[in-house]
């Protein structure tokens, strides 16, 4: 049997958007079991989610090998579907994996994110998930260029998931056709200054930044309601900032570890409609494993 695991993603880190991604400690795994004459995919979401050839992941993985030998295939994942933690990347990414291993494609790391990004149309989710750790990246439509964003080692993450899903082509729906060129410049000089804040471990300009973006935020309040509430929670505590994760509508606080517990209890108090976890960068990024 193989297994392919995949971690979570938070992209766009607030002022980030469609660039700036971070792999989290959540999983998304999928075990390779016998060829089968049809495809066979067990999971526990539910009645919803297709068991056959019409599984996101069989569906993409044929996509790129439409004679794909059918296989018995087991997913379990504790990334909860379109709540912007990058549910849709992880199937993806574990989808190509397996096209790699069944079809012998040799596929690089670099091979993967290409045609991850391609079929998702940014990279700040399936970068991340691929090579773990935080990810800067730009894709202009053709070719996707990466490089590994620092982010300072004491920092962990206060991840509020509502128990309500928001797509994102929903997200994506709300978010505006142009940007001023004035807010443009803003917009892209604050990103810019967040990443090279982060590199320097300098937290007090991070902490001025992270909550700044001017893309996409604003045109998505109304989809996320918690994060402005959130974000007033936290201002009562030092944290380093509070931002929409990816396209929403879980809401994330950078915090030093020493400062998550407390801010946890706080959200917690407020009742809002969804749970608290206290979450760390996944360092590794997808890995197979072949269990005999
Ligand atoms: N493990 C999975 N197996 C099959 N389909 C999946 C799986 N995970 C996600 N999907 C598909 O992706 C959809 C969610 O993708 P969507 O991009 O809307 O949200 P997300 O990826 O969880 O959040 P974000 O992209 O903002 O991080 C699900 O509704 C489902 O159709
Ligand atoms: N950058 C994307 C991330 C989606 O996961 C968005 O915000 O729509």
């Amino acid at each position: 049997m193989i297994t392919i695991k995949v971690p979570a993603t938070s992209a766009n880190i607030g002022p980030g958007f469609d660039s700036l991604g971070v792999a989290l400690n959540l999983y998304l795994t999928l075990e390779i079991h016998e060829p089968t004459d049809t495809w066979e995919v067990i999971h526990d979401y539910g009645d919803s989610m297709p068991s056959d050839q019409n599984n996101f992941i069989v569906a993409t993985a044929l996509r790129i090998a439409p004679l794909l030998k059918p296989h018995r295939l087991v997913v379990k994942s504790d990334i909860p579907l379109a709540r912007g933690l990058g549910s849709s990347s992880s199937a993806l990414i574990a989808a190509l994996s397996m096209v790699n291993i069944l079809d012998n494609k040799h596929y690089t790391q670099d091979d993967l994110l290409q045609i991850a990004t391609k079929l998702e149309g940014h990279p700040d989710n399936v970068a991340p998930a691929i090579f773990g750790g935080a990810v800067a990246a730009f894709y202009d439509g053709t070719t996707v260029f990466h490089a590994p964003l620092h982010f300072p080692e004491s920092l962990s993450f206060v991840t509020f998931i509502p128990d309500y899903q928001l797509l994102t082509e929903k997200a994506r729906a709300a978010l505006p056709e142009t940007l001023e060129f004035k807010q443009s410049v803003a917009a892209s000089a604050i990103s810019n200054t967040l990443v090279a804040a982060l590199a320097a471990n300098n937290i007090k300009t991070a902490r001025q930044l992270i909550e700044q973006d001017q893309f996409h935020e604003e045109a998505r309040a109304h989809l996320a309601p918690e994060l402005a509430i959130i974000r007033r929670i936290a201002h009562q505590q030092n944290i380093i900032g509070t931002y929409l994760s990816g396209a929403g509508p879980t809401i994330i606080s950078v915090v030093d570890e020493t400062e998550a517990q407390q801010l946890m209890t706080a959200i917690d108090l407020a009742q809002l409609p969804g749970k608290t976890y206290h979450l760390h960068t996944d360092f590794t990024g997808s890995i197979v494993q072949t269990n005999d």
